[in-house]
């Protein structure tokens, strides 16, 4: 799905070449400082590598319109931002800025449930917790129904508990749907459970990797 070669961005990055497979959840591991979150952005166009080549769908990503691509390519971030007004306002701009009707008749309640925010949809989105938000965001991008997603740390401000139950829901939406997941995770656990393979990048280098 995606093949990455030579590519570099600034003194952050050096990856000499990766393939990262269809259909595969994979899982990026490394020291904080090691450049998982600079390799997420690079995927989806965030950020434009220095040098090399970045192919999606064996299509160089500089070929895609940044939009297109990133309707299809989308990055949940560690700390997202959140839309001002209720839980239900930010479903609707999120379906509103999706623009493709993808989202058809997907229950905003059952939405909420998934990600285990047990709220209202009129409350206020401002008032959710850290960890709530980040639900919150996920849930948004569930809703975009994107071909990969690309996960940050979606469990930096989750309890163990929530933390297993939200990842569980999302590697089983992903293979449920044949869609593509990426996630950075500080815990080595969590990839081992969940992941078909996995990365490790330290200082900016791909160091080893695990099917
Ligand atoms: N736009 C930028 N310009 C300069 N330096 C940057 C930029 N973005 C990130 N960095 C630096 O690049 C390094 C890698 O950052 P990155 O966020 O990719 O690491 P990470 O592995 O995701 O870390 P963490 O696990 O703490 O989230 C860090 O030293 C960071 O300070």
């Amino acid at each position: 799905m995606f093949e990455l070669k030579n590519v570099k961005y600034k003194n952050i990055l050096d990856i000499e070449k990766v393939k990262l497979n269809k259909n595969f959840v994979t899982a990026i591991l490394g020291s904080s400082g090691g450049g998982k979150t600079t390799f997420l952005k690079l995927l989806n166009n965030m950020i434009s590598a220095d040098q090399g080549e970045i192919f999606f769908k064996n299509k160089n990503i500089e070929n895609y319109e940044p939009v297109a691509l990133r309707r299809e390519v989308v990055m949940l971030p560690q700390d997202p931002a959140i839309f001002r007004g209720s839980i239900r306002d930010n479903f609707q701009i999120t379906e509103k800025i999706a623009e493709n009707g993808s989202s058809k008749n997907i229950n905003y309640k059952d939405l909420l449930k998934k990600v285990s925010l047990n709220k209202n949809l009129s409350d206020n989105a401002d008032n959710l917790s850290g960890g709530e938000k980040q639900r919150l965001a996920l849930a948004r991008v569930m809703l975009l129904e994107p071909e990969v997603l690309l996960l940050d740390e979606p469990s930096s401000s989750l309890d163990k508990k929530t933390e297993e139950k939200i990842i569980q829901m999302v590697v089983d939406y992903v293979r449920e749907n044949d869609r593509t997941l990426i996630m950075v995770t500080h815990s080595p656990e969590i990839a081992e459970k969940y992941a078909d393979r996995i990365i490790n990048i330290e200082k900016g280098r791909i160091v080893s990797w695990k099917n």
